[in-house]
């Protein structure tokens, strides 16, 4: 039976801005997302069954709809049914490697590239534009995980505009394995604490969007100046989880103290990461931190930014 191999990126947030809220209970978002090449990797074929079965590596992540890549299969069957009737059903196997709820969007990241597989298994032809739609109907992070590499997201972070790529920037990530920190949960706690800071009219948000793109963050990212992108370093979701969340503060604390260019968390958590100069560097300050922080709960990953998202690595 076809099938193929694909590789799912995580992701950081160089930049997360909150500027309003929205009737269906979402936030408006300006965020710069970050591809890097921690990835998971998914393994997509067809099926004598007409059913969608989802097998993972990692026993306490659900395979049914609890599972983001079921739904986006799900989703593919019920967009595109006369496909489906006439591929049949897709066997979905995940290999994890992103940390799970870590503000990275594995999950996410998951999802996209089973849309992506099963446009190619069905071979539907779809456009990036129309990958990104069916993926916005999943979650906001999503379409960003289709295209990857860098980009601004704006909305409730469904609407990608890329930019240009940044190669080879070394990033150290840290992330407790029993730490999880709810998405839910930290946007709410921002609005309960921040609403009033909330922009209220479309004008007002689009022009603050537009400020973001013409800003020093991606006028950094333009002349792929690594040090003024981790001086331009931002997450308003900070201020709710490093509160809550003293191991978060810690992290951010050992790696400014560890000489590394910027550190910030990912998202909403409770991932940080460090921007480093060098991969040498990226390497050194991996083993510091985890002298000073000396926990068998902590993962550190070195890794680097990548100008791709989900990736075909091979198709039988
Ligand atoms: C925080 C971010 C930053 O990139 O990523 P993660 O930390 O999850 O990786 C994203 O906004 C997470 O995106 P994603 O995880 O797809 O969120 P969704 O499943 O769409 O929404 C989960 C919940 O988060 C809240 N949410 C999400 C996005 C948004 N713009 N406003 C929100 O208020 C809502 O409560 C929503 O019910
Ligand atoms: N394939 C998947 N991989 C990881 N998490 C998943 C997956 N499917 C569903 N989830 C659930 O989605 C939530 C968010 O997962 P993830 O995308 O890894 O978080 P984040 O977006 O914070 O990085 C977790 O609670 C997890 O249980």
């Amino acid at each position: 039976m076809r099938s193929y191999t694909l590789l799912a990126p995580a992701k950081i947030n160089l930049y997360l801005e909150i500027i309003g809220d929205r009737p269906d209970g979402y936030h408006e978002l300006v965020m710069i997302m970050q591809s890097v090449d921690l990835c998971d990797r998914i393994d997509i074929a067809a099926s004598s069954q007409d059913i969608i079965r989802v097998r993972c590596d990692v026993p306490d992540l659900p395979t049914d709809r609890g599972n983001l890549a079921y739904r986006a299969a799900e989703l593919m069957t019920q967009k595109f049914p006369e496909a489906f009737a006439q591929y049949g059903g897709v066997d979905i196997t995940i290999q994890k490697r992103i940390p799970i709820a870590a503000g990275l969007a594995g999950g996410s990241s998951n999802a996209a590239a089973v849309l992506v597989g099963i446009d190619l298994l069905w071979n539907l032809g779809l456009t990036r534009a129309e990958l990104e739609e069916l993926a916005a109907v999943l979650g906001s992070d999503i379409p960003f995980c289709i295209g990857g590499g860098t980009a601004i997201a704006t909305g409730r972070g469904e609407k990608i505009a890329p930019l240009k790529g940044l190669d080879n920037i070394y990033i150290v990530l840290a992330k407790y394995r029993s730490l999880e920190v709810s998405t839910p949960w930290a946007y709410k706690t921002y609005k309960q604490q921040f609403e009033n800071t909330y922009l209220r009219d479309t004008n007002s948000l689009t022009e603050r969007a537009a400020a973001v793109h013409s800003g020093p963050m991606v006028q950094a990212i333009v002349h792929q100046d690594t040090a003024e992108i981790a001086r331009k370093l931002h997450n308003d979701l900070e201020k709710v989880v490093l509160p809550a969340y003293p191991q978060v503060l810690q992290l951010r604390e050992t790696f400014a103290n560890a000489g590394v260019l910027g550190t910030m968390m990912s998202g909403s958590g409770p991932s940080v990461f460090a921007i480093c100069e060098t991969q040498k560097q990226a390497e050194e300050v991996k083993l510091q931190v985890l002298h000073t922080i000396s926990d068998e709960d902590l993962q550190l990953f070195v890794v680097r930014s990548i100008k791709n998202g989900i990736q075909v690595t091979s198709q039988s």
